[in-house]
């Protein structure tokens, strides 16, 4: 029998590990979300023909798996607000909150409970999410494998050794997606002052990252191999290649995802354990 999923909040990051989960045949009847808004409920109701809930208690009471999909700033009223269903439920909880601690969220929910703190990524929605996951040592075996079972039913999912790692998960693959989508407006601005229609040069330029991530993705070459067999000696590409290169984009990608982690970091002070 399926696991009974619980989201604790419906919005960007559930709802796209809930479609990601449907379309990979995880039973609807199986899947509830919760929000304080029958509004942003309704939507999941009428796409995926998930059980939706406005009180989490509720929705907590049956459920193997709870997945704390809230803003992080809200997450502590939350988790004091399960606490004794959590406690007397015991599930599989598993956060999917930037920065707040296992030690803050267990703090929170009264302790001891089986936490796994996941940081995944909303191409979830499309099956090709890419998941860091961390367990607490109450997590058992066969809790481990049900946390694989779900990340991997929406992408890639990669367990990490220390909490720590998290925040360079969140900087590699969490926020990540936003740095390809800033890079397909820039391409399509460019494109546009190039001479091409903008619908044009923003299909050429999404199809194209997937053409390389596709090419890369399990290539026995590496990404630097790849990216030599573009340039021909002389060509085009050494010459963009070579720009990118003198304007330091390796040096803003550090920075950017440097400050990413360190954020992830500061909102872990600034909202954990009181
Ligand atoms: N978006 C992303 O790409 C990623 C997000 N995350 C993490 O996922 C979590 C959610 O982020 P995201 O989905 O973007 O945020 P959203 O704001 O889209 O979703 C959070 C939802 O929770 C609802 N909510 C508010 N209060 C409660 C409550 N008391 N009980 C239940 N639901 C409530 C909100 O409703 P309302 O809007 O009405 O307040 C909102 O719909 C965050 O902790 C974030 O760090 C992790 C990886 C990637
Ligand atoms: O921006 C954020 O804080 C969340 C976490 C990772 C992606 N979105």
């Amino acid at each position: 029998m399926a696991s009974r999923v619980t989201f604790i909040g419906a919005g960007n990051m559930a709802g796209a590990i809930i479609g990601g989960m449907i379309d990979n045949g995880h039973p609807a009847a199986a899947i509830t979300a919760t929000s304080p808004s029958d509004e942003i409920l309704a939507p999941l109701r009428e796409r995926f023909g998930i059980r939706t809930e406005t009180d989490n208690a509720a929705a907590v009471r049956d459920a193997d798996i709870v997945v704390l999909a809230v803003k992080p700033q809200i997450m502590r009223d939350v988790c004091e607000g399960l606490r004794e269903t959590l406690q007397r439920q015991r599930p599989l909880v598993i956060s999917v909150a930037a920065g707040l601690t296992a030690e803050s969220l267990q703090a929170w929910m009264g302790g001891g409970l089986p936490l796994v703190r996941c940081m995944p990524n909303t191409p979830s929605l499309v099956g090709a999410g890419a998941a860091g996951l961390f367990a607490t040592p109450e997590v058992g075996a066969e809790q481990r494998d049900q946390a694989t079972t779900l990340l991997e039913a929406v992408g890639l999912a990669e367990w990490v050794e220390k909490e720590e790692q998290l925040d360079a998960v969140t900087a590699v693959s969490g926020s990540a997606p936003a740095y390809f989508f800033l890079m397909f407006e820039a391409m399509e601005e460019a494109g546009v002052k190039l001479g091409l229609p903008a619908e044009t040069a923003r299909r050429l330029a999404i199809q194209t990252a997937l053409g390389a991530a596709r090419m890369a993705q399990g290539s026995e070459f590496t990404p630097d191999r790849l990216k030599r067999n573009v340039m021909s000696p002389g060509g085009t590409t050494e010459r963009a290649i070579e720009h990118l290169e003198q304007a330091g984009l390796r040096r803003i990608m550090a920075e950017a995802m440097e400050a990413c982690a360190a954020r992830a970091r500061e909102m872990a002070e600034e909202l954990g354990k009181r």
